[in-house]
């Protein structure tokens, strides 16, 4: 049986080809079998995708390219169709596998995976022979319909036939890693935030910064997230425990919801402003006013922003206790400038008292970053001292990035440079 791509007509490789060249960014390409759920996962984790709403995705005919902007993480997503062979001597296989950080391959657990194994196969030693450092991660995914016994054996079966098929090419020193995902849990962001740290190259510094940053404030787990995808960037040495992860992870949806809540009164109260201005008698009616808060935030005026909303954080400083459904979990919200630093550089915190006494604690380090922290509550009783570690932390981050900026800027030039000198010396 002939495992490989089919053949594809001219016309269809053409379409494709104009896609891909373009971008200097490094490339993490998606690639499995037709519906093993690729776009899916492109959409939810980049896109903010509902999962549900991936069941009326229609099937990727050309290379879908995405530029990961407004995040930390500069990298260029290819979601590739199926169906298409992109070894096939049409292509240049060059120009599309040798500037790759990461070739994820999607295989989906709940369908027979015979044919996905040996496309998987094909595939790594094809673009192995391309590229030798493009780092081979392996999902096996929709894991979500299975109980933990089948995964676990699913898993095993995979490595197991895989290890096989490549000790028979002789090619064992080709190195996969697999990962169980679902786009319906955070199965999927744990994957990727351990496929994209290994495609950062300050990964070691970010993580000693941590590490002295956990041992010097009483801090037990700390994570720094990029705060569009809720990929950890970076985490301190002690082990990651999923359920940590996922309270961490699921408090950046908690803060963005509020955030943008915070947004949509905001919009309202400028419409209103401006309603106001150009109505006859340039006065607003309290009955209206009361109206618009009971219908947008449950009567609770205090979520509206007092400022002109010429900065959302800068105009923001509530703290409440609630009940989180039913889990009587205690929350305090503080959204607030911190001082000492300047006017452009209002940073978010934000704390969440969980029912065992641990806290969870969120700073800001950028507008791309947060740091997550999990600790005990008697020791965030020396806040001072955390937000002072914390503000360490961050002037080192900053200068870390800075200096790893002007590291690409002076290899970009010497490229250049190289590549004139090159175009001078053949002409
Ligand atoms: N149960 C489950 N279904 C999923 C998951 N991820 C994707 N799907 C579904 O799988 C189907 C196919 O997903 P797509 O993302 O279109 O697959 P694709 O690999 O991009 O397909 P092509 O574009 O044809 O190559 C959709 O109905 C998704 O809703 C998952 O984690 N669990």
């Amino acid at each position: 049986m002939n495992y490989d791509y089919p053949h594809i007509n001219d016309s269809e490789i053409t379409d494709t080809l104009e896609d891909t060249t373009g971008s200097d960014k490094p490339r993490i390409l998606l690639m499995g079998l037709q519906r093993s759920g690729k776009s899916s996962i492109q959409r939810v984790v980049f896109g903010k995708m509902p999962p549900n709403d991936t069941l009326y995705l229609e099937s990727t005919t050309k290379i879908q390219k995405e530029d990961i902007t407004r995040s930390f993480i500069d990298f260029q997503i290819w979601d590739f169709p199926g169906q298409l062979n992109f070894f096939d001597v049409t292509y240049d296989s060059q120009e599309i596998f040798g500037a790759v950080g990461a070739l994820i391959f999607v295989i989906d657990a709940q369908d027979d995976y015979s044919d996905a194994l040996h496309r998987l196969f094909f595939t790594v030693t094809s673009a192995y022979r391309v590229n030798q450092n493009i780092s081979f991660e392996v999902l096996i995914h929709k894991v979500d319909g299975l109980s933990d016994d089948y995964k676990i054996d699913t898993q095993r079966d995979v490595q197991q036939r895989m290890g096989d098929m490549l000790a028979d090419a002789q090619m064992e020193h080709i190195h996969l890693s697999y990962y169980l995902t679902s786009i319906y849990d955070h199965s999927i962001y744990e994957a990727f935030s351990k496929i994209i740290q290994k495609l950062i190259r300050e990964l070691p510094t970010l993580e000693n910064l941590l590490n002295v940053l956990c041992q010097n404030s009483g801090i037990d787990k700390a994570y720094l997230f990029d705060t569009l995808t809720k990929i950890y960037i970076a985490t301190d040495s002690s082990p990651v425990d999923m359920q940590s992860y996922e309270l961490c992870s699921d408090m950046i949806d908690v803060i963005i919801d509020i955030e943008l809540k915070l947004i949509f009164h905001l919009f309202r109260f400028l419409k209103k402003i401006s309603a106001q201005v150009s109505s006859p008698n340039g006065r607003l009616s309290l009955s209206d006013d009361e109206e618009e808060y009971s219908n947008g935030n449950g009567g609770d005026p205090h979520h509206a922003v007092n400022g002109n909303g010429a900065s959302l954080r800068d105009h923001y400083d509530t703290d409440r206790d609630e009940d989180e459904d039913g889990d009587n979990q205690s929350q305090e919200q503080s959204l607030r400038r911190t001082d000492g630093v300047g006017q452009n550089e209002a940073e978010a915190s934000s704390l969440i008292k969980l029912d065992n006494g641990d806290v969870l604690y969120m700073r800001e380090v950028n507008r791309l970053l947060v740091l997550i922290c999990l600790l005990r509550h008697d020791n965030f009783e020396k806040h001072g001292l955390i937000d002072y570690n914390f503000q360490c932390f961050k002037e080192a981050v900053t200068e870390v990035f800075d200096f790893s900026q002007k590291r690409n800027n002076q290899q970009q030039q010497q490229q250049m440079v190289n590549l004139a000198q090159q175009q001078s010396s053949s002409e």
